[in-house]
């Protein structure tokens, strides 16, 4: 055991009313907007198939040449109402913005630094009409913001010279300034996602990431912030020296999702998954033939994945420069929101079961006690949904659309659900009910071996 100033602040999760209604909420639009959307990973008629928001450094441009990209950013297809009614209807409850990326241009008007939004063609504050349109859909908001910048004169990578320390302190006090700026203007704001904290420069300040914690829950009563902000006093990231999860949910998994049957760990604590729909594109990249491009019902999947885990999924959206959300993207929210209408509660305030995973899907458990959800997505040529439960679990029904379907008691702890054999279009529900009396005298004989 370390002896630690920096380290968890709690074990165990969060149990309070802002914590279970981020955890209940369950499905949030992740946003990717800013300057690298102009240029969408092309660059002088060459395209760069790395991450668009990284074009800079892949195509090697000039800081100031970057930067000078502000003086075109006027999204003449920007409605923060539209993308706050398409979000709506994809059955998002939660949306995470970048107020600031890598680049470290600002999407609001921060009296901390001119690389922001007022100085752009556009000229209005684009987070406060982002936060103002979520929220009056009744979508709450988070915020996004780099550590790592590569505008400011003061970052530093590592802390390599005294000159290092003096400089890279500044950077620290502007991007405490700027974080406190953040919760103090946006007071709607429920959650902090922290992003680029990997370098050593800041994993030798692990005491910064933690008063940024405190400072945040002070002004913000409620705050959440993720464990990707933090570093201990020895450096320990996501989780301290000790291995206590730091910040207030676990945000390690990034494009891939913990396996059902091995990684069960995370179901101990808090977490978020966040997506991207491209193999690797968070800002907007005009050619996404260059890696395959996930559909509406693979994502679907992975939500009820996630959900079937105890955790929340974070799909990631890149609005073009001009402000418009490709067809693609639409298509995914529309087809993801037609199945949510009618089955969101099978992941609103929904979580791990317990029991065993199997082929055709997942399980999902509601708040509500004795019931469980399955959700098919590999129906079998049988027809037969095979079922383990826990010991001395008994199900008593199971219905689909509020129809019947035969369950059989077929071994000790062991069920088929009779299912219809035929192919369907889209993931299929069926709600367990559990309590009751098992099949009547049933004695099971053991495996011979
Ligand atoms: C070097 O590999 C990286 C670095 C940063 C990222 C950034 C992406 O730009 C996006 O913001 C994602 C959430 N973040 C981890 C992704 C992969």
């Amino acid at each position: 055991e370390f002896k630690l100033q920096y380290g968890a602040q709690r074990t165990g999760k969060r149990t309070d009313a802002a914590m279970e209604r981020w955890r209940g909420n369950r499905f949030g639009q992740f946003i990717h907007w800013g300057l690298y959307a102009i240029p969408g990973g092309v660059w002088n008629g060459k395209t760069y198939n790395y991450a668009a928001e990284f074009l800079k450094s892949s195509a090697k441009i000039p800081g100031s040449t970057w930067d000078s990209l502000m003086y075109q950013f006027n999204p003449k297809k920007f409605s923060a109402k539209e993308w706050a009614r398409m979000a709506k209807r994809m059955g998002a409850k939660y949306m995470t913005i970048t107020t600031k990326h890598h680049e470290g241009f600002c999407l609001w008007p921060s009296r901390f630094t001119e690389f922001n939004i007022s100085r752009t063609p556009y000229g209005k504050d684009i987070l406060k009409e982002l936060v103002d349109a979520y929220n009056a859909e009744g979508i709450d908001v988070n915020f996004y913001y780099s550590v790592l910048d590569w505008h400011h004169p003061d970052w530093r990578y590592d802390i390599k010279s005294p000159e290092d320390s003096v400089a890279f302190r500044r950077y620290l006090d502007f991007a405490f300034n700027q974080l406190k700026e953040l919760a103090t203007n946006y007071p709607t704001v429920k959650a902090f996602w922290f992003d680029g904290t990997w370098d050593n420069s800041v994993k030798k300040n692990g005491w910064w990431t933690y008063e940024v914690e405190q400072m945040l829950k002070q002004v913000s009563p409620g705050a959440i912030v993720n464990s990707r902000l933090r570093a201990d006093d020895r450096g320990a990231r996501h989780f301290d020296s000790n291995g206590q999860l730091m910040g207030d949910y676990e945000s390690g998994y990034e494009r891939r999702l913990p396996d059902p049957v091995t990684d069960l760990k995370v179901t101990k604590w808090d977490w978020e998954a966040c997506m991207t729909v491209p193999e690797n594109q968070w800002g907007y990249h005009k050619d996404w033939s260059i890696s395959h491009v996930k559909s509406p019902l693979e994502l679907l999947e992975m939500l009820v994945h996630t959900t079937s885990m105890g955790g929340n999924f974070l799909l990631n959206f890149g609005p073009a420069g001009d402000g418009s959300i490709r067809p693609e993207e639409q298509r995914i929210a529309a087809e993801i929101g037609s199945w949510m209408q009618n089955n969101g509660n099978v992941i609103y305030n929904s979580g791990y079961a317990g029991w065993e995973k199997q082929d055709w899907g997942y399980f999902t458990a509601p708040s509500r006690p004795n019931t469980l959800n399955m959700v098919v997505f590999n129906l079998p040529v049988s027809g037969l949904l095979k079922v383990k439960v826990p010991a001395g679990v008994k199900i008593s029904t199971a219905s689909t659309g509020g129809k019947k379907l035969r369950v059989e008691e077929i071994a000790k702890n062991q069920y088929l659900v009779h299912f219809e054999r035929k192919w369907f279009a889209m993931p299929q529900v069926i709600v367990l009910e559990t309590g009751g009396e098992g099949k009547k005298g049933a004695q099971y004989q053991d495996a011979k071996t």
